[in-house]
């Protein structure tokens, strides 16, 4: 059983070394890439996360701006901050961290971040590069998924991928990523009649639903390589995915854990990110 388990912490242990590299000649030529994530709030599970993106920012070398606002910030003085952030030669990305109060709307606020700044991938200019396939940042759970399965050498080539999942985040980028490398997409949603019936079609299996144990055996054909999105907080205060991890493992050909999967590979991924964007500005003079 070990051998199948698809370690996210030592893929993303690997990336990041590659992200130093690119910090440290970027460094030698005078430039520091920057990171700035913004919290809106007091939820412990978000600023854990923050905690995390700004201790890894920190290790690799970069410059590492948070920003904690109260909970009852306005939608105004939120957009002044990203639009002085937008300004800063000093940082090259910029993450709000999602979710946000609901007195500020999202979309709004994921629009006024600079397309250039946008590590996250989740402004609609970044959205319609990836589906045009042009250049542009990628959202980082996607990008991270993609990088694992490449180190895995799963070969996407005219397999069937299912993607169990829609959101902006996750769903539909990762779906597209999976398009570009030629395999053949099926998405699933809370509506889709059947899931088990499609999911069992899968090669490649995306579960990224945001319900604890919701893929089960009856949902993976034998064989299949299981990538486990969910990060949901159970009752015994662990992290559980959206597999039941016990039960798939005997039948799937690789799978990934949670915690230790994809979580750590989005860190890795938004460093990445972060690292693209400062190396574009030193090219383009900015
Ligand atoms: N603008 C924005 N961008 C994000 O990328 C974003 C966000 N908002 N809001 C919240 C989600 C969640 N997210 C995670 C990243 C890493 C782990 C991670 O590293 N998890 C570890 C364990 C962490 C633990 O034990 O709590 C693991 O799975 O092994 C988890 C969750 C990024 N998010």
């Amino acid at each position: 059983m070990e051998g199948k388990i698809i370690d996210g912490r030592e893929i993303s242990g690997l990336v990041k070394e590659e992200v130093k590299e690119g910090v440290d000649r970027l460094k030698a030529k005078g430039r520091t890439p920057g990171l700035a994530v913004i919290l809106v709030g007091e939820d412990p599970a978000s600023s854990a996360y923050v905690g995390s993106k700004e201790r890894t920012t920190k290790a690799l070398g970069m410059h590492s701006e948070v920003i904690r606002l109260s909970s009852g910030t306005s939608e105004a003085d939120l957009l002044a901050e990203i639009d002085r952030l937008n300004r800063d030669a000093a940082i090259h990305g910029i993450l709000v961290q999602l979710p946000l109060p609901e007195q500020i709307d999202e979309q709004r606020i994921i629009a006024a971040i600079h397309p250039d700044k946008d590590v996250d991938g989740f402004h609609p200019v970044n959205a319609g590069r990836l589906m045009a396939g042009m250049e542009g940042f990628v959202p980082c759970t996607p990008l991270g998924i993609m990088a694992m399965l490449e180190r895995r050498g799963v070969d996407l080539n005219g397999k069937h991928a299912v993607v169990v999942g829609r959101s902006n985040i996750v769903g539909k980028p990762m779906a597209m990523l999976l398009l570009h490398a030629n395999a053949t997409v099926t998405i699933c949603h809370s509506r889709t009649a059947d899931l088990p019936s499609i999911t069992r079609q899968a090669d490649v299996l995306i579960a990224a639903v945001g319900r604890e144990g919701m893929i089960g055996r009856e949902h993976v054909k034998e064989d299949a390589v299981v990538i486990d999105v969910g990060i949901n907080r159970g009752e015994d205060g662990k992290l559980h995915g959206d597999v039941d991890f016990d039960s798939v493992i005997p039948v799937a050909s690789a799978i990934t854990p949670v915690p230790g999967g994809v979580g750590p590979m989005t860190i890795a991924m938004l460093m990445s990110n972060t690292l693209k964007s400062a190396e574009k500005a030193f090219r383009e003079g900015r």
